[in-house]
């Protein structure tokens, strides 16, 4: 393709170069400007909307003026001249054969214009790649000697269009590109729209310098990872915290587009959160492409931002409005805000001096009351008042005492002159002022200690002097010399504060939910969520509906596969004579053998998405797809559904052992999801694989109602509703390596491990091949032996029951190397449901055992007792109860003096196997 250019920019130059004017230095000049930008006509199935064309433009049809006749000038007045097309003057023509594409495809069509953007229309014809240069033309027509500027480029034959239209044109941007035959999708990478500027001097086999444009069309293609990669980088300082972005290059004047040069200050852009990149109305989408992380130059995506734009994350502009639907602009947002990279990286936040650790950013920002408006910096906090301010500055918030976050305090933190100590650092004048006005005595030189109630004591004596914030005015005062005040007191009296302090003081206690790559922790959690009442917030609602949505074209996806597979093996039992007994369809299957149709076949337009969809799955791009095209492809989804060959691969799902099981609850309804307006319902988030795409720890803070009447739970055990809990959700791979993080969760009251029932001959399929109980062992082994977690209570939640028993019918236990001496006396009634202890199932005699194997394994690691729970996650009662279980075993260790007498360790046997 270089050398292609390379000849073009020859060709280009020579024939925008006036003849007259041959001076060299202005041809090189000239033509390391050159902009060229590709587009193809669209040859993929046929659409329900227009796309924009590339209308060929036949070079004689192009209005001329007149030549002036010099005869009708006056002397001696110099008018500018518009030279005329002129019949081309065969020296200057390149040999056609120079800029011929080795292809040797016949051009068909072209357009051409150039001033710096020299556009080529590329042409598809039953696959064949054809393309028409400017000596082609020219060639063809044995006319050159341009002197004149052909009006309009191809990207201006492509508009964009105008408001009337946004919709129409954001889809358009959002096709997939050319889903014709197998050579076009091959060849799809040449869909991109890139903007070169081509360099006479690049060697034969250099890449030329080019700034990679983003692509008309606006996804990845699902085999490159070009658009991701970036040529030059900036580090800004040398300081190694600072994230390398990309840096980009203006074509135009200061003020103008970054991609056509055009506009100045005052036309609205819209500004890249990377790099500052800023693009017109007609540039945004193709410069952004479908904005999987929010406004970034394609090739920002995957950069942190910059940190100054922060604040404007997720606040949609004017531009983006004009262009996209209101649903397309929400979903930019969302993404811009909750998407990985676009995350406050902790490092860059140094509280007391040391940056912070990621989980003491999830502390800090988890806490009760947050900093707010936290972006990269330097801070000082003090954990005993909850004071928090920017180094070397007096305090600006007071946020949640306590927390073991940074470093510790120093006494120049807020650079204060005042000979007055608080915690440890010397206050600020302001501050000093504040204090006398509350009546504290600030002569001479004092340290104070301040709680994070304004309750205030000499260092080193044990009387409370008295509260600060108590004084009336002080709180006003402090507003008008702006001076933070407790956020919970602003508007409550003394009594309310001292009541909310001391609920404060119950931290909830916590339970770490933990568990093996899909073991069922995120169901858990959520169910836990819905069984208390915890809300899903809207934003967490729209996060799980999109991972539906996006999911549901990986769930097609796998099932085109096995359409195709199963097409496949029919043929091939076909032509082995085996046809006719397959083919069900009696005498019809007559006539589709004689096309080589089988009832798995579909028709060319699905096929060319089926293409698409299976290589952008393979390739692993579905996730920077969707859910933003979701709205794009609803009308396949419905399509494809319907079709019978989709039908009868659906009926042979068993089959295709790639379709995970919440796939046939969300195919069912495919046409429904896959709709703008589908609605979540309550069972859909259950059944949602995970919690949010990007999350790798979620907590929640419930308390337990009292118990229903029916539970099976004792009612000796019911407690005081108002205790408060929080569950956190880790997903195993944040732990690192070894486990390491585990540390974080040093302070839990209970750890629940979750292992699925049904692991036992499963393969885990990323990296190294394992069974995945031998992995769920590993990961139990490692995380007990943490002595972050030394003596604390495990509760091991056996999970999956239900499939367990559909399973372990058909696969019995011992294909574990683990559970190789399960040797269950069958009962005399297999399929029998019931599972009491004298006739208990197979089921349950699997789930004893496997229970048994981790109680030996953890005291023979610990000496302790590891209690079991028995779940189905998908079962609202069976996480209740775990939970409610997870409760008890915290408080009977509270409650260990009192209880240690009356409670055996058979009555805790017998209520886990309960
Ligand atoms: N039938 C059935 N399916 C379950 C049960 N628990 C979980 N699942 C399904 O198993 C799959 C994995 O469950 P998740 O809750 O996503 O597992 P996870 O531990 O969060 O998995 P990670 O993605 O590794 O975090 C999902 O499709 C769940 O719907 C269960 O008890 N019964
Ligand atoms: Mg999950």
């Amino acid at each position: 393709m270089a050398a292609i250019l390379r000849k073009l920019s020859h060709a280009i130059a020579s024939s925008a170069v006036p003849a007259v004017d041959g001076d060299r230095d202005d041809h090189e000049d000239f033509s390391t400007e050159l902009e060229y930008s590709f587009a193809i006509e669209y040859g993929g199935p046929p659409l329900a909307y227009d796309i924009p064309n590339a209308v060929p433009v036949d070079l004689d049809q192009i209005p001329t003026a007149a030549p002036v006749s010099s005869a009708s000038l006056l002397h001696n007045l110099l008018l500018p001249v518009i030279q005329p097309i002129a019949k081309s003057n065969p020296s200057n023509k390149k040999p056609r054969e120079e800029a011929k594409l080795e292809s040797d495809a016949k051009p068909e069509k072209a357009i051409f214009s150039s001033n710096s953007v020299a556009p080529i229309a590329l042409e598809y014809r039953n696959g064949e790649k054809g393309v028409s240069t400017l000596s082609d033309k020219l060639g063809s027509s044995g006319k050159l000697g341009f002197s004149c500027r052909l009006s309009g480029s191809l990207e201006d034959v492509l508009e964009l269009p105008d408001d009337g239209q946004e919709a129409q044109g954001f889809q358009s941007y959002m096709s997939p590109g050319n889903w014709g035959s197998s050579e076009s999708r091959s060849s799809s990478r040449s869909l991109s729209s890139e903007v070169f500027s081509g360099r006479e001097e690049a060697g034969e086999d250099e890449t030329p310098h080019h700034v990679k444009r983003p692509s008309t069309v606006t996804f990845r293609d699902p085999d490159s990872n070009d658009i991701v990669q970036e040529e030059e980088f900036e580090l800004s300082d040398g300081d190694e915290n600072v994230q390398v972005r990309p840096r980009v290059e203006r074509n135009g004047t200061k003020g103008s587009c970054f991609r056509c040069g055009k506009g100045n200050r005052l036309t609205d852009k819209e500004v890249c959160i990377v790099c500052g990149a800023k693009y017109c109305f007609n540039c945004v989408l193709r410069a952004m492409g479908s904005m999987p992380e929010g406004r970034k130059c394609v090739t920002c995506i995957g950069f942190g931002i910059d940190e100054s734009r922060r604040k404007k994350l997720g606040k949609g502009s004017r531009l983006l409005k004009r262009l996209l639907t209101k649903l397309e602009v929400e979903l930019i947002m969302e993404a811009e805000i909750s998407c990985q990279p676009n995350q406050l990286p902790a490092k860059l936040i140094f509280v007391n001096d040391e940056p912070l650790l990621q989980e003491e950013l999830v502390r800090l920002q988890g806490c009760r009351n947050p900093p707010k408006r936290l972006k990269p910096g330097r801070y000082w906090y003090d954990n005993v008042s909850g004071f928090w301010g920017k180094e070397g500055h007096m305090p600006c918030q007071i946020i949640s005492p306590q927390l073991n976050v940074g470093g510790h305090i120093k006494p120049e933190a807020s650079k204060g002159d005042t000979n007055i100590m608080i915690n440890g650092r010397e206050i600020t004048k302001l501050e000093a002022f504040i204090l006398q006005l509350a009546g504290v005595p600030c002569e001479g030189k004092l340290h104070y200690w301040v709680n994070a109630d304004g309750s205030y004591q000499e260092e080193g004596m044990n009387k409370v002097k008295g509260k600060i914030w108590d004084k009336t005015g002080i709180k006003l005062v402090c507003n008008v010399l702006s001076l933070p005040i407790p956020s919970d007191c602003a508007n409550v009296s003394a009594d309310e504060m001292n009541t909310q302090n001391s609920i404060e003081k119950k931290m909830p206690s916590k339970l770490v939910l933990v568990g093996y790559h899909k073991s069922g922790t995120s169901t858990i959690f959520k169910q836990a969520k819905l069984l208390y009442n915890v809300p899903f917030s809207e934003d967490e609602r729209q996060n799980i509906k999109f991972m539906i949505q996006s999911r549901l074209y990986s769930y097609l996806g796998i099932l085109l596969e096995g359409r195709e597979w199963f097409e496949e093996e029919y043929l091939l039992e076909k032509s082995k004579g085996k046809g006719q007994l397959l083919d069900e369809s009696g005498s019809s299957g007559n006539a589709s053998q004689l096309n080589n149709k089988t009832k798995y076949s579909i028709g060319p337009r699905l096929k060319a998405f089926a293409d698409w969809l299976i290589k952008a799955m393979v390739s692993g791009n579905l996730e920077a797809i969707f859910p933003a095209a979701t709205r794009e492809y609803a009308p396949f989804v419905e399509e494809l559904w319907k079709d019978p060959a989709i039908q009868a691969t659906y009926d042979r799902r068993n089959e295709i052992e790639m379709l995970p099981r919440p796939a046939t609850y969300f195919l069912n309804r495919a046409v429904e999801i896959s709709r703008p307006d589908y609605e979540l319902s309550d069972i859909d988030i259950l059944y949602a694989e995970g919690i949010t795409s990007s999350n790798s720890l979620t907590s929640m803070e419930f308390s337990f109602p009292l118990s229903p009447g029916n539970s099976n739970l004792d009612p000796a055990y019911q407690r005081d509703p108002s205790l408060r809990y929080q569950l956190i959700r880790v997903h195993h791979s944040s732990l690192g390596g070894n486990c390491k993080l585990v540390e974080m969760f040093e302070d839990v009251d209970v750890v629940l491990f979750c292992v699925a029932l049904t692991d036992y001959d499963e393969f885990s399929v990323d990296g190294v091949s394992m069974n995945k109980m031998m992995a769920s062992k590993q990961l139990f082994e490692n995380i007990v032996t943490h002595p972050a977690l030394d003596r604390k209570d495990f509760l091991l939640i056996l999970n999956k029951f239900d499939l367990l028993e559909e399973k372990i019918d058909e696969v019995p236990l011992s294909r574990c190397e683990w559970f190789l001496d399960f040797n269950p006396v069958t009962s005399q009634n297999p399929n029998s449901s019931n599972n009491n202890s004298n006739n208990p199932t197979l089921a349950h005699r699997a789930f004893q055992y496997v229970a048994m194997k981790f109680k030996r394994l953890f005291r023979s690691l610990t000496d302790r007792k590891l209690f079991v729970s028995l779940v189905t996650a998908l079962e609202p009662d069976t996480v209740d109860e775990a939970l409610r279980y997870a409760r008890e075993i915290h408080h009977w260790d509270e409650e260990v003096p009192r209880l240690v007498t009356e409670l055996s360790s058979a009555s805790i046997d017998a209520s886990s196997s309960a």
